[in-house]
């Protein structure tokens, strides 16, 4: 039997505010998530041991905490499935990018397990046990751009224009909780509401504590910045700028220096996973 490929598309924070600290440490905040036609690729094949193999290493990822074998093996257990499975990655996402990698990685392993072993648990089932691996891992699962409150769990489909993007990965990984703890992160920005937002507006407020701790993003993002608006994706590192075509953004990326890795892709309100997705129950309908 072929083995079922699917995609694990990034996904931008177009702006992130941070409202307060909650008493359990993490933050309420208000976000925009839309997803880019660019990403990660994992095939899913059955094993009838029950065994869960990722083949595909990662730096620094140990197997057993890479998110897909945590997603894989949650969804063994929710769903008291006897089914294993191998599954092979491809990864193009920069990991602590911002961009989603891992998260979305865990989505599409949810997803893609869930149609391979038939388990059928449903959209709101698989949000719920990925938001136990991750606060983005919910918006993955549901694939839809989106308004997102509370910790990020709390999501509000939205309809937002599909430009290209010009990302920037500046080569430095840059984790989460580092910048959550740090004493000069602002966590009051007044709650604003999503059609105010859609209005134009909004900025990220994780970006001037990554500024001063990251010269690489405090450089790429002064550099993107002589040819358009600039911002920080999430938590860092990446950052992008937005264009009304492919060819400018393309123009710009031949522009930057050679060795700083940069991708142009699309925004897209449904992800490439769902698309995906979409299509084969179609096939399966024909
Ligand atoms: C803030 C965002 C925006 O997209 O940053 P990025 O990770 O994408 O950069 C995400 O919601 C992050 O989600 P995710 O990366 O899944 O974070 P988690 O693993 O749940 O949390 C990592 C750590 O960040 C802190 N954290 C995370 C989310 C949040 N709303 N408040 C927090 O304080 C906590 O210290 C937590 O232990
Ligand atoms: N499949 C995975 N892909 C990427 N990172 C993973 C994965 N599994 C676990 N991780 C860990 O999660 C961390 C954050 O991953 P990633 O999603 O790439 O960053 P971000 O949340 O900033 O976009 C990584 O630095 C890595 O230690």
């Amino acid at each position: 039997m072929q083995p079922l490929t699917l995609p694990a598309p990034g996904k931008l924070n177009l702006m992130l505010h941070i409202l307060a600290r909650r008493a359990d440490g993490y933050h309420e905040l208000q976000t925009l998530f839309q997803f880019i036609d660019h990403g990660d690729e994992l095939s899913f094949s059955l094993r009838d041991d029950g065994q869960i193999r990722l083949h595909g290493d990662l730096p620094g990822v140990e197997h057993d905490s890479n998110l897909i074998v945590r997603a894989a093996r949650l969804l063994q257990r929710e769903s008291g499935c006897p089914w294993g499975a191998d599954i092979q990655l491809i990864k193009r996402l920069p990991m602590g990018g911002g961009i989603g990698g891992g998260s979305s990685d865990a989505a599409t392993t949810l997803l893609g397990l869930d149609h391979l072993w038939q388990t059928r648990l449903g959209e709101d089932r698989l949000a719920s046990i990925g938001l136990s691996l991750g606060a983005d891992v919910p918006v993955f699962v549901r694939g839809r751009a989106a308004f997102a409150e509370g910790v990020g769990e709390r999501l509000q489909p939205v309809e937002l224009s599909e430009p290209w993007f010009l990302v920037i990965a500046p080569q430095v990984s840059v984790s989460t909780a580092e910048i959550f703890s740090d004493p000069e992160l602002t966590r009051n920005t007044p709650a604003i509401t999503v059609r105010s937002l859609l209005a134009g507006g909004g900025r990220n407020d994780c970006q001037p504590v990554v500024e001063r701790r990251y010269p690489e993003v405090r450089n790429a993002l002064s550099l993107l910045n002589k040819f358009v608006p600039a911002r920080m994706t999430g938590t860092g590192a990446c950052v992008f700028g937005s264009f009304p075509n492919k060819g400018e953004a393309d123009t710009v990326c031949r522009q930057l220096p050679a060795d700083l890795p940069a991708f142009v892709a699309q925004g897209r309100n449904i992800s490439m996973l769902h698309r995906r997705l979409a299509q084969l129950a179609q096939e399966v309908n024909v």
